[in-house]
């Protein structure tokens, strides 16, 4: 059944285009939208908000694109440092950092590039950092089935830096441990330390 619009305002809203939209939000911020340095500006906003929540677009299966092979390999693969940017749902504001994963296969690995890309099409939604990283670590489980898998996203947020809180050196550890690393102290030590490593 469709829904009625309450008000003339959620007629005119619904009816706009995105890119009228942010010229409509420029106005409200008490911007002039028609001067020369933001005539454009509704356009890139519209590019860039479709750059940074492309996420929304993908999923696992077309991201991994087939790239599972069958491997005789039984210990740690772990991919570090894989910096991120995402954005917050309750600001809208940026949080950013690096990310670790690692898994233990049982009979399948991933294509390497592939973990970054998974990290990528999450990170480029709006999230919580504890969400993402759950999500990461749910969708390896998902694609090879691993004896475990292990995500640390390390991050720093916009929204608690540059307003808020306003604290500029505090960062957030998140950690989703599945399988081995949840029930193996030996495999979750092996991996931190490995993550620790510098080189
Ligand atoms: N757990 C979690 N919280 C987050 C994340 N990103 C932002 N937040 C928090 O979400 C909370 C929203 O709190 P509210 O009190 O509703 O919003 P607010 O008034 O803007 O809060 P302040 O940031 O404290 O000014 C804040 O504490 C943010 O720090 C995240 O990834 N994970
Ligand atoms: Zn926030």
């Amino acid at each position: 059944m469709a829904t009625t619009p309450d008000s003339l305002e959620e007629v005119t809203l619904a009816s706009l285009s995105t890119e009228n939209l942010y010229r409509e939000l420029l106005s409200r911020i008490g911007e002039d939208p028609t001067r020369d340095g933001l005539l454009d500006t509704p356009k890139r906003m519209v590019k860039s908000m479709e750059f940074l929540t492309r996420g929304y677009t993908m999923d696992a299966t077309q991201v991994l694109h087939n790239a599972l092979f069958d491997v005789e390999y039984d210990e740690m693969v772990i991919v570090k440092d894989i910096e991120f940017y995402s954005m917050c749902e309750h600001h809208l504001l940026p949080f950013f950092g690096k990310a670790h994963v690692a898994y233990v296969p049982n009979g399948k690995v991933i294509g390497l590039s592939k973990i970054p890309r998974l990290v990528d099409m999450f990170a480029r939604r709006l999230q919580v950092q504890e969400r993402l990283t759950r999500e990461v670590a749910e969708a390896i489980e998902q694609a090879i089935k691993p004896q475990g898998v292990a995500v640390i996203l390390e991050a720093e947020h916009l929204c608690m830096m540059m307003r808020g809180v306003e604290k500029q050196h505090s960062s957030t550890t998140t950690s989703a441990m599945l399988g081995v690393f949840k029930e193996n102290q030996t495999t979750r030590h092996e991996f931190l330390s490995l993550v620790r490593r510098n080189s």
